[in-house]
């Protein structure tokens, strides 16, 4: 496009977004950063003046509710909890524009596109998006996915030049291929992280005390998890509740700990070392040309919030980690071609585990420790329970269930969120340089 065309479509097509919360608000001031003047927006009408003071002068137009934002706008983005798309598309949905394109940032896409089936006229376009991180996390490099549901070319185009100002690495996928990836990369990984918290408090254990658990790659364990438990439970909950392919990826996660588990409690040591071997053959002999995710127990000792002096470390079995690759074999899955969906938490959960498994003394000194080690049989005891614990919560679909674990779980560690957060975007930096660097 020419830039006299561009100036005049970013003066004319109106955006509009509803549900500004905290990635509404990042898209609003992406786009009116970007140069897109006409941008409207609204959330529930009881925070209609609260908004409006918190934007006023910043040209983003706040408007009383969605049916004003959905009249009005040619490209609408409906950013709320997954578990209430249905009912928000269907009380704004009849009010959107003749010829708009609608989008939604829920994570998980069955539930969404559903609703815009249902409740959507059907002179309307249905293309809709997922930033694959976090509203603290730069959009630039990360993966954000499209998904041409209904839509021309010409309005696909429309929208990419829109999305455009993010800097994100576009990924063009269906919603059943965006549900079935991201089950992977984002419910598997954030039940494992989960379940790593449930077990410290059960153990009523801060990790960052813990010999086990300081240090090198327990780093990422340790902060990883304090990044999910002090975010919004609706995110976690949604995305794995309302996937209908994560059940049966959270299911084999579970299973794959209990069986792993059940063969070091007998020390079955032949029959766990040719499980593991044949796992990590699996995943990692099948990396092909793909350069290493490089994450080094060195590069990560920086990022602690404890301060455990290296001599005094303990082994870890790893379990977490053994599961998650055997995970991975039991259902014959590459993880490595799901790095079109990836977030950072997911990168680091293949980076360790990579690592782990890419370093022959470091596996065997896992194996050693999860067959022989008694001292540490107790954590990884419960740390199945938890994984259990969380893998039956999904199933059941349980959304009251799940707040409720999470919530009582982050109760636990609220008092290092602080820290943990400052140590998490450092590490999420580390990482998203790593990534665009090599990929
Ligand atoms: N946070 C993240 O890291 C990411 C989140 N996502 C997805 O984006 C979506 C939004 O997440 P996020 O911004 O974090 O969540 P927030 O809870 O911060 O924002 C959701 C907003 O939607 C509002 N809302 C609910 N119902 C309505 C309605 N009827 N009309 C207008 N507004 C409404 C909520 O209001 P109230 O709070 O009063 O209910 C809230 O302000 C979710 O589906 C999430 O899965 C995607 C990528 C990353
Ligand atoms: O990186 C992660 O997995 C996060 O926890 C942030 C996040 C949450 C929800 C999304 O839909 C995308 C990113």
């Amino acid at each position: 496009m020419q830039h006299e065309e561009t100036l005049v479509e970013m003066e004319s097509v109106q955006l509009g977004i509803i549900g500004m919360g905290d990635m509404g608000k990042l898209y609003a001031r992406t786009l009116s950063a970007a140069g897109w003047k006409n941008v409207n927006v609204c959330d529930m009408p009881n925070k209609y003046d609260q908004l409006r003071q918190e934007f006023e002068g910043t040209g983003i137009r706040v408007m009383k509710d969605g049916h004003l934002v959905s009249r009005q706008s040619d490209w609408i983005l409906y950013s709320v909890p997954a578990e209430f798309i249905d009912t928000v598309v269907a009380t704004y949905g009849p009010s959107t524009k003749i010829g708009a394109i609608v989008a939604g940032q829920t994570s998980v896409k069955a539930p969404e596109i559903a609703a815009f089936e249902k409740h959507l006229p059907e002179d309307v376009y249905i293309i809709t998006c997922h930033s694959m991180h976090g509203p603290t996390v730069s959009s630039r490099g990360q993966p954000l996915v499209i998904i041409n549901h209904r839509g021309s070319q010409e309005k696909l185009a429309l929208v990419e030049r829109i999305l455009g100002c993010f800097e994100s690495e576009i990924a063009h996928l269906s919603y059943k291929e965006h549900d079935r990836i991201t089950a992977d990369t984002q419910a598997v990984t954030h039940m494992a992280f989960l379940s790593m918290g449930t077990t410290w408090k059960h153990q009523d254990s801060f990790p960052w005390f813990d010999p086990t658990y300081t240090g090198g790659i327990e780093n990422v364990k340790v902060n990883m998890t304090m990044r999910i438990l002090s975010n919004k439970w609706h995110v976690y909950a949604g995305l794995a509740i309302l996937n209908p392919s994560a059940k049966a990826q959270v299911r084999q996660y579970s299973l794959s700990v209990a069986a792993l588990f059940k063969l070091m409690i007998q020390e079955k040591e032949a029959e766990f070392v040719a499980r593991i071997r044949a796992a990590g053959e699996f995943v990692f002999g099948n990396r092909g040309n793909r350069e290493q995710i490089l994450l080094s127990d060195n590069l990560l000792d920086q990022y602690s919030l404890g301060s455990v002096p290296k001599e005094k470390r303990k082994p870890n079995s790893h379990l977490s980690l053994l599961a998650m690759v055997d995970c991975w074999y039991q259902l014959k899955m590459n993880p490595y071609s799901h790095m079109v969906c990836q977030t950072p938490l997911f990168r680091f959960w293949l980076g360790i585990s990579e690592y782990l498994f890419l370093n022959e003394d470091y596996l065997q000194d896992a194996i050693q420790a999860a067959l022989y080690d008694k001292e540490i049989r107790e954590d990884d005891m419960e740390f199945m329970m938890s994984a259990r614990g969380w893998q039956e919560c999904i199933a059941l679909g349980n959304m009251e269930g799940y707040r409720m674990r999470f919530e009582d779980t982050a109760q636990f560690f609220k008092n290092r969120f602080g820290e943990a957060a400052v140590i998490g975007k450092q590490m999420i930096e580390m990482i998203t340089r790593k990534t665009t660097t090599t990929s």
